[in-house]
């Protein structure tokens, strides 16, 4: 191995990346680091600039500043490219008339890879009943598991998938979400986007939320649903006021949301049990709210949306 290679961080490095397109700018500053062993979820609304940066990691698109590497190296001084980095950003883009199997010898033989090679990706993905039917017969699922056999083709430690949930039915979705994960599992960068938050979930450990052309967070899953989720309680009692009193007391706030139920801040929930316990305040329930991914999405890129439907009111003004 040489110094370079042993010193060169492993994984997507994306740094300061802009590009305008006329008036719009695409990228505004996209920066963020997709490592090894990690399944890394590239969400955010239409237009946000995901597939952009993913072009611009792949060399089809050049952006006007900033530094996009694999591995320490632009893609375009990559030698034997497949063997770095596996990618899907069009499962569209297939000859019809071909089978998928030779679409996969193809892109092998183009990168002087076997023809078991080919039969080992297609059954890693599921396909081989499809493999020896023309590709141009096979659904957006189909097509997607094909697109992804070929990313899987050189054996890369880095892998990037633009929208592969998309078409997918819901086997697919849940086949995809494990066998993103296995990849992670075996020491692969993976980046895979999507512009729907629950089709992550589950296999997304870490979020890099775009929004206009940069990044509007990037933490680990767990984080970000605990900062959404803060630190309010959902309490349950016949006994509001009272309850409140003793609360209260203790410095929390609470917020009657029905008849008998109370959202409590700034008190953890184990010392809100403690508090109503001593203070014979009768309870049936309390629980720490977890905001689902789906919160954290619509919380964080709530002025981030490009294309939002005018709601009622809007439309009524
Ligand atoms: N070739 C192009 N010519 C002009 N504008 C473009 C081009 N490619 C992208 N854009 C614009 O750049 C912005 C970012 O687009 P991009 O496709 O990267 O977003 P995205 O996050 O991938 O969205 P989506 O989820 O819709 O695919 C959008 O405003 C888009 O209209």
């Amino acid at each position: 191995m040489t110094p370079f290679a042993a010193t060169s961080p492993a994984g997507i490095v994306v740094a300061g990346l802009r590009k305008r397109y006329g008036a719009t700018a695409a990228l505004d500053g996209m920066s963020f680091t997709v490592r090894p062993g990690v399944v890394t979820g590239f969400v955010g609304p239409n237009g946000a600039g995901k597939s952009t940066t993913m072009r611009v990691i792949l060399g089809l698109d050049a952006a006007d500043e900033g530094t996009a590497l694999i591995a320490g190296q632009p893609y375009r001084s990559l030698r034997r490219p497949l063997s770095h980095v596996g990618s899907l950003l069009d499962a569209a883009a297939l000859h019809p008339t071909r089978s998928g199997r030779n679409h996969l010898l193809w892109l092998a033989h183009s990168q002087g890879l076997t023809a078991r090679r080919v039969d080992q990706v297609i059954e890693q993905v599921g396909l081989p009943s499809a493999a020896r039917r023309k590709a141009g017969g096979y659904s957006l699922g189909m097509r997607q598991r094909l697109g992804i056999a070929g990313a899987l083709l050189g054996d890369p430690p880095v892998i990037m998938l633009d929208e592969p949930f998309n078409g997918m039915d819901p086997d697919g979705i849940i086949w995809l979400r494990g066998f993103l994960r296995s990849l992670a599992a075996e020491g692969r960068a993976v980046l895979v986007s999507s512009h729907l938050m629950s089709e992550v979930q589950d296999a997304a450990d870490h979020l890099v939320v775009a929004g206009r052309g940069k990044v509007i967070a990037d933490a680990a899953v767990t984080d970000l649903i605990a900062a959404v989720s803060g630190d309010r309680v959902a309490l349950r009692t016949t006994a509001g006021t009272q309850a409140l009193e003793v609360l209260g007391a203790a410095g929390a706030t609470g917020v009657i949301t029905g008849p008998d139920t109370i959202n409590v801040s700034g008190l953890p929930a184990d010392r809100i049990v403690r508090l109503l316990s001593a203070g014979a305040v009768p309870f049936s329930e309390v629980s720490a709210h977890r905001a689902s991914l789906e919160d954290v999405y619509l919380e964080l890129t709530r002025d981030a949306v490009e294309y939002r439907a005018a709601t009622p009111t809007e439309v009524r003004r």
